[in-house]
């Protein structure tokens, strides 16, 4: 089957974007994982597949794959431009779109100059909705990677984040904390693993180890993550601009029970086809 596809980006985060409303798509493990393949297949972080919903109270149902093959809850960079395709591609001239996921309902609101609101619904700090085991001290949760000690916030926006608070953020601490902690026996499911360096209450700069990826140019689940933890523990206020790789997220969050507000940009690469 010739598999027609938009190629992506949300601050360089990428991602395959597949139409499966005008025609029925599935996918299995391999496939992603072959597609995902950089040098074998197209290329990306996480598939977005695009399809009717099954609530007649929505506009549309959306998929995510990591490029493991693995299904996910949420994604923040992929929502904005789940947003544009599907004004790019008229299924709908709405500018605020109502869409499924697997973790509930999400609202996107199309802003001018190519920038996308999304309202990622509000965070939980609770094990079970992440989940995980392990005991608080201080509001933070201690945690081994390899013989050093992390302290972390664990927060779900849908999908499970550790978020780790650091002085410095450093390529090697990045890659091997992120791997050891994205599969850490007390993250049954996996986890997302954010190092944030505080530079003033409304500034961080963030890096993020995704779960079933790697480290990605940018994540929008893990910048919601980091503020709203950074909240949380005192250190930031409720706006915030996170700096990452590919560039920067606004985020705000006025604190428990309300939305997190996420905006930023979503660009189109390229149109292409390729054999499934
Ligand atoms: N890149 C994303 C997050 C994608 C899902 C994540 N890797 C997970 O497994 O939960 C974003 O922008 O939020």
């Amino acid at each position: 089957m010739l598999l027609k596809f938009t190629k992506m980006h949300g601050l360089g985060n990428d991602f395959v974007v597949v139409d499966a409303v005008s025609r029925k798509v599935f996918f299995n493990k391999q496939q992603i994982e072959r597609l995902s393949d950089r040098n074998w297949g197209i290329g990306f972080d996480q598939l977005l597949v695009v399809e009717p919903p099954t609530d007649p109270d929505m506009d549309f149902r959306y998929r995510i794959y990591n490029s493991d093959g693995s299904e996910v809850e949420h994604c923040g960079n992929g929502a904005r431009c789940f947003a544009k395709f599907v004004l790019d591609r008229e299924l709908t001239n709405k500018r605020i779109i109502n869409v499924e996921t697997k973790r509930g309902s999400i609202q996107l609101r199309v802003l001018d100059a190519g920038l996308v609101t999304v309202d990622m619904g509000s965070p939980s700090f609770e094990p079970q909705d992440l989940p995980f085991t392990a005991d608080p001290c201080n509001g933070l949760y201690s945690i081994m990677a390899g013989d050093t000690e992390y302290f972390m916030t664990p927060v779900s926006v849908g999908n499970p984040h550790a978020v780790i608070k650091v002085d410095q953020l450093l390529d090697e601490e990045v890659t091997r904390v992120g791997a050891l902690i994205e599969c850490h026996e007390r993250f049954p499911r996996k986890v997302n693993v954010g190092f944030m360096q505080v530079i003033s209450p409304d500034e961080i700069n963030l890096r993020v180890y995704e779960r079933g990826v790697g480290e990605t140019q940018a994540c929008g689940t893990g910048a919601c993550a980091a503020v709203v933890a950074g909240i949380k523990q005192g250190w930031l206020s409720p706006k915030v601009t996170a700096h990452l790789r590919g560039g920067d997220l606004h985020i705000e969050w006025q604190g428990e029970g309300t939305p997190i507000l996420m905006t930023g940009p979503a660009e189109k690469v390229f149109e292409g086809q390729i054999y499934l």
